[in-house]
């Protein structure tokens, strides 16, 4: 979270250079050029500095800075791939979305309301992780070929679960980065299940435009086919009092004077794993970002801008912003409705939960009031698997007897 006025960070004087460019939200944040030297006054939060250039100020992102001036972030590095498959090579991923009968169902439901799509067609399973999909594809389905794309070490036990599941004769097992690949054929169908935080990080979504770009037949199909990030106004009591009521007077004891380290160490981050209760929402939650599987270009995913304008339907505290996704998966069979795999509060929970944005301080509002402004989520240009979402908003007061002050602020959850 960022802080208008000084705080009590160390204040010390270093010298970094910009390893990408950094265009700044808002009047508290400093821009500057990849090359640019930076003096660092004071390392205020882990992902915000106060930093000077060329007399001006302002808070930097820290993840753009780096001590030298040479041995920028090598392209591999950016991926962080050895950690991110290393990661996926162990079964706890995988018992996890497996365990996900939200997640998992969805995909079975595709496979099962779509069998002409699928009767004699090819179908490429990216991310095929234990390989659950492309076995749904083989025994619920009759699809001519089906390849199944894993990067992870856990493909060598795919190739045992599809023979033990008599898919051997349909579905073949390839091990390693998509992009690295060559497959026997193009494909009618591309299916995968990328989703992650917030739905774009991990940045999967890349690789599977990729996969698109390379594999897919013209008017094949993508499975899902539209993804949407949905966003909404809400209280968070529990978080609030957890983080920084707590040091009111715990046992009994004034510890109040850690407030403002508690707001800036526990909500200058999103709060992955929240869980919004259906009650906790303010306003009607609205989908801010929709991407069209068919048509988005890798481009596009650098910087994505949505648009807000909440009404509150209830008198509460705003705490902060919720964001979760859901996906759209379209038929080709004639009257099949879409199926759709929902992460939010009104829908079976899911693995992913939601993502909580928490202001540094609370807002009472009122019925009537407005809440409006935009959302970016902006792709780390050097850590390629990370975002940075930052809202700018302001409330509107709708009620007479206290006029609130319309206020324009900036929050960064750094992932
Ligand atoms: N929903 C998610 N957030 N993650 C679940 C799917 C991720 C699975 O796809 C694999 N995977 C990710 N990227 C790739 C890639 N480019 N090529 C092959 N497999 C991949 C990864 O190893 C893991 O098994």
């Amino acid at each position: 979270m960022l802080q208008e006025r000084g705080d009590n960070g160390v204040d010390t004087t270093e010298e970094f250079f910009g390893v990408a460019d950094f265009s700044a939200y808002g009047s508290n944040q400093l821009r500057f050029s990849v090359g640019d030297k930076l003096l660092v006054h004071k390392r205020t939060s882990s992902d915000w500095w106060w930093a000077e250039l060329r007399e001006s100020f302002g808070y930097v992102p820290s993840s753009y800075l780096q001590a030298e001036a040479e041995n920028v972030v090598q392209e591999e590095d950016a991926w962080q791939d050895e950690e991110y498959f290393g990661s996926y090579g162990t079964l706890k991923l995988h018992l996890e979305m497996l365990s996900d009968k939200p997640r998992t169902e969805v995909y079975r439901q595709v496979i099962l309301t779509n069998p002409a799509t699928l009767k004699g067609k090819v179908v490429l399973d990216l991310g095929c992780g234990t390989g659950i999909i492309s076995l749904f594809c083989a025994s619920l389905a009759e699809p001519a070929a089906v390849y199944a794309v894993e990067a992870s070490t856990v493909a060598e036990y795919t190739t045992k679960l599809v023979k033990d599941n008599g898919c051997g004769d349909v579905v073949t097992v390839f091990q390693g980065r998509v992009e690295e690949l060559t497959l026997p054929e193009k494909v009618d169908v591309l299916v995968s299940e990328w989703m992650g935080n917030c739905l774009l990080f991990e940045y999967m979504v890349e690789s599977v435009l990729h996969a698109r770009d390379c594999w897919l037949k013209e008017g094949g199909m993508m499975w899902p086919s539209l993804a949407s990030i949905t966003l909404v106004p809400c209280e968070a009591f529990h978080n609030f009092s957890e983080k920084v009521g707590f040091w009111e007077n715990p046992y009994g004891l004034d510890f109040s004077c850690l407030q403002p380290l508690a707001r800036k160490e526990f909500f200058s981050k999103p709060k992955f794993n929240h869980e919004i209760q259906p009650q906790d929402c303010l306003c009607t939650p609205t989908d801010v970002i929709t991407l069209n599987m068919h048509t988005l270009q890798v481009s596009d995913l650098e910087r994505l801008q949505g648009e807000f304008s909440f009404k509150v339907e209830k008198a509460g505290t705003f705490h902060g912003f919720t964001a979760w996704f859901s996906v759209q998966f379209h038929g080709l069979e004639r009257d099949a409705a879409a199926l759709i795999l929902d992460s939010g509060p009104h829908s079976a929970p899911t693995h992913w939960k939601q993502t909580l944005f928490m202001l540094d301080t609370p807002v009472t509002v009122h019925p009537g009031d407005s809440i409006s402004g935009t959302v970016v989520f902006h792709r780390n240009p050097v850590w390629r698997r990370h975002l940075t979402i930052t809202f700018q908003w302001c409330i509107g007061g709708s009620s007479t007897e206290d006029s609130i002050q319309s206020k324009a602020s900036i929050l960064n959850g750094f992932i």
